[in-house]
């Protein structure tokens, strides 16, 4: 047993004291909750998605059009969900996937979810557009793994300046967010004339940043605020990347690179090629090309394209231990969360994240193991049928 699952033990367990877990353990009810407690402008935030919201719900219809087929007497005593990608070891294939802003969510915002990683053992991404910065997050997960995003700015001098910190500060792994060099159509958030960087939220890295204070004449106030936040527009990204441009990056970031927003398998060629590290199958959540393939559609084609040249990981949609058990059995090395420990984090803090983690890898190591695999390198497609 690796002891994830005992989880459940315990919350059966507290019921004997007629104590219920915080949270539901069905994490596609948290969505339901965030919207209670949030403001709209907040909830339309997170769960909002690119134009009319249809890539995000091909990103769960995906799933459901895989069924796992249970198999039986396999001995799965010894369950083991362990796994060490780009050099982090994992006590299971779960990480926390990046997401900006996060004190729109709870007042602690990523200092909370870097704790509540440290805790479990997760590895924590941590977005160039955090709403706390880069060290002060990095001190709140401790000895936990972490690993930082960038969101790759015209001025190649502050993109440099990112890497340096993040270096120092013991982020281990670089991933670069490709799919999201300008915010996409999306109209909840049009709708309520809300983006969230406008009001000063997200934008820590970048005005705490020296290179950025050289180039707005100074520290940030409020007498340079609006100029400030017009230079973060005109810089946040660059639609002329090419790559080309990925040799840059190896030159100024010496350990592992994954590069997040692939789904064509030639895309994941082009990674292999230029040298990088992994590949994040990822649609953004749907937040970024309406109408684009499911990331889950999109999976199985970069794995065979990529085959043992580089890591394969995914995102878009996960929301329960069953979904990571498919994307697993796809082919992914190991998956990034995404909005449901954003909605934990909304309902409960520090707590409420941990209670997602829980649940997840909890539901992850049953469904494997009532499945007939005690690791996640024995997933495999044949695990797997067509509904
Ligand atoms: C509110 C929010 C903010 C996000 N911010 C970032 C970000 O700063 N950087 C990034 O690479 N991805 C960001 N993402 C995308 C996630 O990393 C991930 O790809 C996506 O949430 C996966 O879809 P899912 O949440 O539906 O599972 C964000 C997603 C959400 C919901
Ligand atoms: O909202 C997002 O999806 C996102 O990736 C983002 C982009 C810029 C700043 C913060 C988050």
């Amino acid at each position: 047993m690796s002891g994830l699952a005992d989880f459940q033990n315990s919350i059966y367990l507290q019921g004997l004291g007629d104590v219920l877990p915080p949270l539901p353990t069905d994490l596609t009810r948290l969505e339901g909750l965030a919207e209670r407690s949030l403001s709209a402008r907040a909830f339309g935030y997170v769960a909002g998605s690119a134009g009319t919201e249809a890539t995000a719900r091909a990103n769960r219809a995906a799933f459901d059009r895989w069924r796992i087929v249970p198999r039986m007497l396999r001995d799965v005593a010894e369950r083991d969900l362990s796994v060490t990608v780009l050099g982090t070891p994992m006590p299971s294939p779960v990480l926390l996937g990046p997401i900006g802003v996060q004190s729109i969510f709870h007042p602690d915002g990523e200092l909370a979810v870097a704790r509540a990683a440290a805790v479990e053992g997760l590895t924590m991404v941590l977005s160039t557009a955090s709403s706390f910065g880069i060290e002060e997050v990095a001190e709140a997960n401790g000895d936990g793994p972490r690993w930082y995003q960038l969101y790759w700015p015209k001025d190649r001098e502050l993109a440099v300046s990112f890497l340096e910190r993040a270096k120092t500060a013991g982020y281990t792994a670089l991933v670069v967010t490709l799919d999201t060099f300008t915010l996409a159509w999306r109209p909840r958030d049009l709708d309520q004339a809300y983006l969230p960087f406008l009001r000063g939220i997200g934008v820590a890295n970048y005005f705490g940043d020296p290179v950025f204070q050289k180039a707005v004449g100074g520290p940030v106030t409020e007498a340079n605020r609006d100029m400030a936040l017009l230079h973060w527009v005109a810089n946040f990204g660059n639609p002329s990347l090419t790559w080309d441009d990925l040799i840059f990056l190896r030159e100024h970031w010496d350990g592992p690179i994954a590069l997040k927003g692939i789904q064509h398998p030639d895309d994941a060629r082009q990674a292999v090629d230029a040298g990088m590290d992994a590949v994040i199958v990822s649609n953004h959540g749907g937040r970024q090309v309406d109408g684009a393939v499911a990331s889950l559609d999109a999976l199985p084609g970069v794995v065979e394209a990529v085959r043992d040249q580089a890591t394969v990981l995914f995102d878009s949609g996960i929301r329960t231990g069953a979904d990571i058990v498919k994307a697993l059995a796809l082919g992914a090395r190991a998956v990034l969360v995404g909005r449901p420990y954003a909605y934990g984090l909304a309902l409960g803090g520090q707590a409420g994240v941990q209670h997602v983690l829980r649940c997840l890898q909890a539901e992850l190591e049953l469904t494997m193991a009532l499945s007939g695999a005690k690791r996640p390198d024995e997933l495999h497609p044949e695990v797997l049928l067509r509904a």
